[in-house]
């Protein structure tokens, strides 16, 4: 078996055998699928299996795998550029396509998006002369070290406080509180609110599995961030351009004054930027004292998949997210009905095209209390049982499920047939 082959290898020679530890299926009694090629909504593996995959690469993958178009404009850039380290129309047009259809006056590409948060927390600091970052439990904003506090992600799969490695000099200036929690965060301001810089925060957050914020709860944030001078940074690095085109911003009416993308941005190849006010963004370097550079930032070979995908999806905006809506709520709706029929208690958090199920007697998860009281065993058997048979999902509750424009009806049929076929 080939899979079996590479991924012992891989141990060898990769700490786990992967380059990023949500990879490695840690919780799960399977090794994870080593994948050799995908097409639309389908992934292979190198022994030829086809899974329908509701990963898509963590998030990217909104027009599924390989889309024509993206490929096609890859293919051409890739004849005359793959990097120069030097000004490009290409990233003048995602620039400009960006900053013009999400509503920010400037943009900063770099490569990832904990490069994006990092960013954009420095930034903050610099534009505020202030230190204070507030986070929120659960939340996951990447592996810098002031953010690596009850984060989400693979830290909480892991099932570990923070990181090793990261002196407490680094998380002294971080502030820890409760997502969703209104209360709790004007204490903090009331507290701290002058030496605040940022509160930095995942509109909906994706990596404690999903769980939205409520909308009074982004508005106090608001309200706060404008009272006491704080910059509110909305880490949309996994909705934007996913949960709706402006992302969260766009749900839920709430303005931040800095966003963080990643992901669908860079059409799959690797990406982040920050993107905010005119006033803010010229605080960075060349122009102001912020500094932040990055050898292979605004790539050309990034800049085009970027470009084709994020054309491609708002030249088709309204029946492109109405039809994620239409397979989400299908999926949503199906999942929920074989899982009463099993008698299986649960919660559904569904974002457009992003789904986690809690296992849980909870009525409700609305934060990382919640989350983590949900039952790993049945998620992780879920999991398990759900690749086997060809659902290619998340190996972890502390993650979501994220549906593509190619997946179809005939898919989640499957999906919810062959998750009537577990025995829990
Ligand atoms: C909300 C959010 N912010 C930041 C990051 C970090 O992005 P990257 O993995 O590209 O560094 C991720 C994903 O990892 C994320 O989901
Ligand atoms: N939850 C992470 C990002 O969204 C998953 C990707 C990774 O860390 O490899």
């Amino acid at each position: 078996m080939r899979n079996e082959m590479i991924f012992n290898e891989s141990l060898k020679y990769m700490p786990g055998g992967v380059n990023s530890p949500v990879r490695a299926f840690k919780g799960l009694n399977i090794n994870p699928p080593v994948l050799k090629k995908g097409k639309g909504q389908f992934v292979y593996d190198e022994d030829g299996k086809k899974y329908v995959d509701y990963v898509g690469a963590w998030g990217p993958m909104i027009l599924g795998h390989c889309d024509e178009e993206v490929l096609e404009f890859v293919k051409q850039t890739l004849e005359n550029s793959i990097a120069f380290g030097a000004p490009t129309e290409l990233e003048l047009k995602l620039a400009s396509l960006v900053c013009e259809t999400i509503g920010v006056d400037m943009i900063r590409f770099v490569n990832s998006g904990t490069e994006a948060t990092m960013s954009a927390v420095r930034l903050a600091r610099g534009y505020t002369n202030r230190s204070l970052i507030v986070k929120f439990m659960g939340c996951y904003h990447g592996h810098y070290d002031g953010f690596l506090v009850s984060a989400g992600s693979g830290v909480l799969t892991q099932g570990i406080p923070g990181s090793s490695g990261v002196p407490l000099d680094s998380i002294k200036n971080t502030i820890i509180a409760e997502y969703n929690d209104i209360e709790g965060i004007k204490k903090i301001f009331e507290s701290y609110g002058d030496d605040i810089a940022c509160v930095l925060v995942e509109p909906i957050a994706g990596n404690m599995g999903v769980v939205p914020s409520k909308r009074e709860f982004l508005m106090e944030l608001r309200r706060l961030c404008t009272n006491y001078g704080a910059i509110l940074i909305f880490d949309e690095v996994m909705t934007g351009f996913r949960v709706a085109y402006k992302g969260a911003r766009e749900i839920y009416g709430v303005e931040a004054d800095i966003v963080t993308l990643g992901k669908i941005i860079g059409g799959g190849l690797p990406c982040g930027a920050y993107a905010g006010r005119r006033e803010i963004m010229e605080n960075l370097s060349p122009i102001g004292p912020v500094y932040q550079a990055g050898t292979m930032s605004g790539n050309p070979v990034v800049m085009a998949a970027g470009y084709a995908t994020l054309k491609k999806i708002y030249d088709s905006k309204k029946s492109f997210y109405d039809r994620l809506e239409k397979t989400g709520l299908l999926l949503e709706e199906s999942l929920r009905k074989v899982l009463n029929k099993k008698g299986l208690p649960h919660v559904i958090n569904r974002a457009g095209s992003m789904l986690t199920v809690f296992f849980t007697t909870q009525d409700r998860v609305e934060n990382y209390s919640h989350a983590k009281k949900c039952n790993i065993n049945i998620y992780n058997k879920f999991a398990e049982e759900m690749i086997k048979m060809g659902n290619y999902v998340s190996p972890s509750q502390f993650e979501a499920l994220f549906i593509s424009i190619k997946h179809t009806e005939e898919d989640i049929e499957k999906f919810v047939e062959d998750l009537d076929k577990i025995n829990f």
